[in-house]
């Protein structure tokens, strides 16, 4: 299945009050428009089944309820099932709380109602303590631990997949890691506000430095993203589209119009990533590592 149609899957706001079960009940209506239109994978956005919960300060049960103690559960199962008999895999976003009570934001993949891929965010955004003068708050930091997973890559689709979560695409180090294990896929969600508190006089850059990010990372690596976005004014905070499907040679091959449920789809094929790779960005041949140990150097402060 090296050349596979994929599709991303935006999705709109989701309503603080809404039960995990409308958000899913959405997402199956999407994966049945991708199945139709001959998708094998389906992309859903970071923390996909609730609201965007980081924006507020949350203590105990108020912060607990939007995390999920189990993968599959008694709410996202309808997705595990429809995607088994559908025969399309799909990649999801949820926040975790483990069994030792860890809370990580978390994706996953999943092929033939099995989990084949599991990824925890890494580079969190964001701030610890909550800061009041900010028109919402943007807790990550506070409420998720680092991933203890790295950057991995796995097989799926018949070819190599990796995965990262929303400001992860900001960092070159992401794509590198999974570029330099020979992933040709990757699948992210973000939930982006248009608002950026720290430094408003870069809000009309947002969809910019999404695209930005998510292309050089195609480029450099010389592998394929799917990219979805949770889109649109939620609980009072605008938050970017821009979904977006980018070859490995940087060229954006599909875009979500609009910041409410839409589906996008694109052929890929695996084999394009070579183009890239056997090229100006064949790692093994052309890259430098002995003068890069400043890149694994501990942080300073
Ligand atoms: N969910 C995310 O990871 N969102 C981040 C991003 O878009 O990179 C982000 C980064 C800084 C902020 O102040 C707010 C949001």
């Amino acid at each position: 299945m090296r050349n596979l149609i994929a599709a991303v899957a935006q999705m709109g706001p989701i309503a603080r009050d809404a039960p995990r079960s409308s958000a899913v009940a959405r997402m199956c209506t999407m994966m049945t428009d991708a199945a139709d239109r001959g998708a094998s994978l389906v992309v859903f956005p970071e923390l996909a089944l609730t609201t965007f919960f980081p924006r507020w300060h949350l203590e105990g049960a108020d912060l607990d309820q939007w995390f999920e103690t189990a993968m599959p559960n008694a709410a996202t199962q309808p997705l595990f099932d429809l995607s088994a008999k559908l025969n399309i895999a799909f990649h999801l976003g949820y926040a975790e709380l483990t069994p030792q009570g860890q809370r990580f934001n978390t994706a996953i993949m999943v092929e033939a109602g099995q989990i084949v891929g599991k990824y925890r965010k890494i580079h969190l955004p964001g701030h610890q303590e909550p800061e009041p003068w900010r028109p919402f708050q943007h807790l990550e930091k506070r409420y998720f631990e680092t991933g203890d997973l790295g950057f991995s890559v796995f097989d799926a689709l018949g070819g190599k997949a990796g995965m990262c979560i929303c400001n992860d695409r900001r960092w070159p180090e992401t794509w590198r890691m999974l570029g330099l294990q020979g992933a040709e896929l990757v699948a992210l969600g973000y939930n982006t506000p248009l608002h950026y508190p720290p430094a408003p006089e870069h809000d009309h850059l947002q969809y910019f430095h999404n695209a930005l990010s998510i292309q050089a990372g195609c480029y450099q690596n010389g592998l394929w993203a799917l990219a979805a976005a949770k889109a649109g004014h939620e609980e009072g905070c605008d938050l970017i589209g821009g979904s977006m499907i980018v070859a490995p040679t940087g060229e954006i091959v599909a875009q979500a119009l609009g910041v409410g449920d839409e589906v996008i789809t694109a052929r890929i094929d695996l084999d394009r990533c070579a183009e890239i790779r056997r090229n100006i960005f064949d790692l093994a041949k052309h890259r430098e590592p002995q003068t890069y140990g400043l890149l694994t150097a501990p942080k300073a402060g």
